[in-house]
C-alpha cells in the first residue's frame, strides 16, 4: 500500500513541478497532523525517532551527514536492475520520461547506444522494474528514519560510470544535491545510493566531505576542467580544501544514505569496467 502510494505521488509531484530535476527521496511537506520532527530531543536535528537506527548510527549521521548500511540490497535484485538497464540500452524498452546521458568525451564519437556508451539514465519512475528499487522495504525502512513515513521518490538515476578515456571526464565534481532540488525542508530529504558491484577508488567511488551537511548550500558552477565536463555536472568552487575527503569503499548491495547538503563527488574510473550504482 505505502509502496503504491509512493509511485503515484511521484508522478503527481513531477507533473506539478514541471521540472526535469528532482531529488532522491523526500518527506511530503504537508504530511501528517503531528510532525515527528517536533518531538525530537534537541540534540537530533537530522534524524527522526525510530526503532531502526542504533544510537551509534544515528549519532554518526547527525555528525557526518551520511550512513553506510552494508549488504542491504540483494544480489538478485541488483541483477534484475542490471538486466533492465541493459534492455534500456538496447532500446528494447523506452520508459516515458527517461533521460539517457552519454559521457561528454564520447558523445560525438559513438552513435549507437549500448551499455558501453550510456553514462547515466535518469527519471526511471515509469520503468516498473527499475522503480522497484524505490519500493524495496529494506530501502524504505532506512529512508523513513530521515523523511518520516510519508515518502515520495523525487529523482531516480542509474549511473554507469565509464572507463575514463584519459580526459578525466568520468569524474563527478564535488557538489551538494540540494543545488538541484527546488523543494525543502532539506533535513527531510535523503539520497539512497546503492553499489551494484565492488566500488573503490580505482573505479571511482563516492567521495564525501563529512560534516558538510551542517553548512549552507554553496554556489555551484562548472569546474574549469581541461578535458571537459558533463552537462549539468556543476561543482562547488570554494569548498574547504583542508576538509579531508573520505572515499567510501563499498561492496555490491551496500547502500549509503546521505543528506542533500553533504558535499560529495566521485573520482575518475581508472578500470575498464563500467562502475554501476
Ligand atoms: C536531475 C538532477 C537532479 C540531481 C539529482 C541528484 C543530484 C546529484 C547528481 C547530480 C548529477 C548531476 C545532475 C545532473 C542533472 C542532470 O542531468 S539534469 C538533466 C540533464 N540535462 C538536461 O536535461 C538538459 C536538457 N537535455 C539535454 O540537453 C539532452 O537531453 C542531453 C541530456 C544532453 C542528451 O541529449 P540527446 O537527446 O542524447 O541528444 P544528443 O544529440 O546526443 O546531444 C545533444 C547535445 O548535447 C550535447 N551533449 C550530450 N551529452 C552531453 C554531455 N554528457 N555533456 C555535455 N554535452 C552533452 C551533445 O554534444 C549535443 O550538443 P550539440 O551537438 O547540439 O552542440
Ligand atoms: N584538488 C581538487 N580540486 C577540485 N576538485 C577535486 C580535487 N580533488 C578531488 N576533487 C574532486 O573530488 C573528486 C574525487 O576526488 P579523487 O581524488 O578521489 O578522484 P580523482 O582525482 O578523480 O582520482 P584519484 O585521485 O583517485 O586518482 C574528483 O573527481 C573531483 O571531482
Ligand atoms: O555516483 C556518482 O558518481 C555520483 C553520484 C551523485 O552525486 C549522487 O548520487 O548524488
Ligand atoms: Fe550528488
Ligand atoms: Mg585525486
Amino acid at each position: 500500500m505505502d509502496q503504491l502510494r509512493a509511485g503515484v505521488r511521484l508522478r503527481i509531484v513531477l507533473g506539478h513541478l514541471g521540472h526535469p530535476l528532482a531529488a532522491a527521496i523526500v518527506a511530503h511537506p504537508t504530511s501528517g497532523t503531528s510532525s515527528p520532527a517536533s518531538f525530537q530531543p534537541q540534540q537530533f536535528q537530522y534524524t527522526l525517532d525510530n526503532n531502526v537506527l542504533s544510537l551509534e548510527q544515528r549519532k554518526f549521521y547527525e555528525e557526518n551527514g551520511y550512513l553506510v548500511i552494508k549488504n542491504l540490497v540483494s544480489h538478485a535484485d541488483i541483477q534484475r536492475f542490471r538486466s533492465e538497464f541493459e534492455r534500456i540500452c538496447r532500446k528494447e524498452v523506452r520508459p516515458p520520461g527517461l533521460m539517457v546521458m552519454k559521457d561528454v568525451a564520447i558523445v560525438k564519437s559513438e552513435q549507437n547506444l549500448s551499455e558501453k556508451s550510456v553514462t547515466k539514465i535518469q527519471d526511471f519512475q515509469e520503468d516498473e522494474e527499475l522503480f522497484r528499487y524505490c519500493t524495496l522495504p529494506e530501502i524504505l525502512k532506512y529512508v523513513e528514519c530521515f523523511t518520516g513515513p510519508n515518502i515520495m521518490a523525487m529523482h531516480t538515476m542509474l549511473i554507469n560510470k565509464p572507463p575514463d578515456v584519459g580526459k578525466k571526464t568520468s569524474r563527478h565534481p564535488l557538489h551538494q544535491d540540494l543545488h538541484y532540488f527546488p523543494f525543502r525542508p532539506s533535513n527531510l530529504i535523503v539520497c539512497a545510493w546503492t553499489a551494484m558491484e565492488h566500488i573503490d577508488r580505482n573505479n571511482g567511488c563516492l567521495v564525501v566531505l563529512p560534516g558538510t551537511h551542517k553548512g549552507p548550500l554553496k554556489p555551484h558552477d562548472y569546474p574549469q576542467w581541461e578535458g571537459g565536463v558533463n552537462i549539468m555536472y556543476h561543482g562547488i568552487q570554494d569548498y574547504e580544501k583542508n576538509n579531508a575527503r573520505v572515499h567510501l569503499v563499498m561492496e555490491k548491495g551496500d547502500t549509503v544514505f546521505f543528506h542533500p547538503l553533504l558535499i560529495h563527488g566521485s573520482g575518475r574510473n581508472r578500470t575498464q569496467g563500467f562502475r554501476k550504482v
